[in-house]
């Protein structure tokens, strides 16, 4: 099976939310989330990641309804753990609803999920997902600890967090961490995702990294997407995505 690709369509909205930040619904609004997840789909993507963030500086509600109407692909919620968007992600009932921390001053996201830390509160978030029928990834940091809490809790999935490699002058430590934990989530019956900060150059060095099954890519898509569109850009990523099972 080859790797997955999930892609981030959170800041097509981000741009939008520059000019209609107080009128995201104006018919005059643009760019349409709708419009950039039928392209990526029609570039190959195998599903659509949005994330509703707390303070919807990119993301809102009625977007992510209308990109599950209109868009036949599985969609993936990022969300953070709090009633507001549990309660969110129980009406909108995607295929896929990742757990992410979530702090308001951070630019993005700045870390992985504490899971031992917050191990019941996580444990009943994924109960309440999962007894809605919703698949439940965690977007954890590699440390093993916080792998085996995952798989204690009944996570469906992992989703390493590749922050750390995509900021690292040598990413070769950070690459083994991420190896050693695809190799124990795999291990322990985890289905073992990737994302945050991958991109059209250091997507190759993910290679060595066994077990992957989903890369969520957003930033860098949406980015080279201005240039030649979003079609091409997923495609593109796709491309370059193909080398991974080869390489395994
Ligand atoms: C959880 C994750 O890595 C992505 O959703 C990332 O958060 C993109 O959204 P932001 O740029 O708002 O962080
Ligand atoms: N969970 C990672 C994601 O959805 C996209 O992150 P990025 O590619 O926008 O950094």
């Amino acid at each position: 099976m080859s790797l997955l690709l999930g892609v981030n369509i959170d800041h097509v909205a981000t741009l939008r939310q520059a000019r209609y930040a107080l009128l995201p619904e104006s018919p005059n609004a643009e760019p349409s989330v709708v419009e950039a997840a039928l392209e990526a789909k029609a570039g190959g993507a195998d599903s659509i990641t949005v994330h509703v963030r707390g303070d919807r500086r990119h993301m809102q509600d009625a977007d992510v309804f209308r990109v599950k109407e209109a868009v036949d692909l599985p969609l993936n919620l990022e969300l953070g753990i709090t009633d507001e968007m549990l309660d969110l992600a129980l009406r909108l009932k995607p295929e896929f609803a990742c757990l992410v921390p979530e702090t308001r001053e951070e630019v993005t996201t700045e870390g992985g999920l504490d899971v031992t830390a917050l191990f019941g509160t996580v444990r009943e978030a994924v109960n309440r997902l999962k007894s809605a029928g919703i698949k439940v990834s965690l977007f954890i940091d590699p440390v093993p600890e916080h792998i085996e809490a995952a798989a204690r809790m009944g996570a469906n999935m992992i989703e390493l967090h590749t922050g750390a490699f995509a900021n690292a002058e040598d990413p070769a430590e950070e690459i083994e961490r991420l190896a050693a934990g695809a190799r124990l989530g795999h291990g322990l019956g985890l289905q073992v995702n990737a994302g945050h900060g991958i991109n059209y150059r250091n997507l190759p060095q993910l290679f060595t990294v066994p077990h992957l099954a989903e890369l969520n890519i957003g930033h860098t898509i949406v980015s080279r997407a201005m240039t030649v569109g979003m079609r091409q850009a997923v495609a593109e990523m796709l491309e370059g995505m193909k080398g991974y099972r080869s390489s395994q």
